[in-house]
């Protein structure tokens, strides 16, 4: 029977290369509804909603805590803010309209980093 696959550890590129665009997303003009958890205070019902809540600061603590064993667990939890975002937020609202256009930025910064 097959051994299991180890994870491999987020090698020194791989980290560099999600922490380079986690970097730029950070100073995103569309970034901020992203960059911190959502204030439950604020939101009452977004802890109902939304099971696994994640945000930037998250990630970053994360990824510089050595969390992240490959760089895709690091894509699942960036897509992961930006699916909540869509959960929660109309498409047509200032919240929606920022998900769609950092989604839409992570995918392309994610597509190069992929082919290169
Ligand atoms: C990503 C997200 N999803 C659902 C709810 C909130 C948020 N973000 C917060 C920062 C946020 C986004 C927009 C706001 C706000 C706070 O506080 C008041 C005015 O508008």
């Amino acid at each position: 029977n097959e051994k299991k696959e180890k994870s491999k550890p987020l090698i020194n590129k791989e980290f560099a290369a999600a922490r380079t665009i986690l970097d730029e997303m950070e100073l995103h003009e569309d970034s901020w509804p992203f960059l911190l958890p959502v204030d439950t205070k604020q939101f009452p019902t977004y802890k109902k909603v939304i099971k696994k809540p994640m945000d930037l600061s998250t990630i970053r603590s994360k990824l510089e805590g050595g969390s992240y064993k490959t760089k895709d667990d690091f894509s699942v939890d960036v897509r992961l803010i930006f699916d909540n975002c869509e959960t929660f937020n109309e498409d047509e609202s200032p919240v929606g309209r920022a998900g769609h256009n950092m989604r839409a930025y992570f995918d392309s910064q994610w597509a190069d980093l992929n082919s290169s």
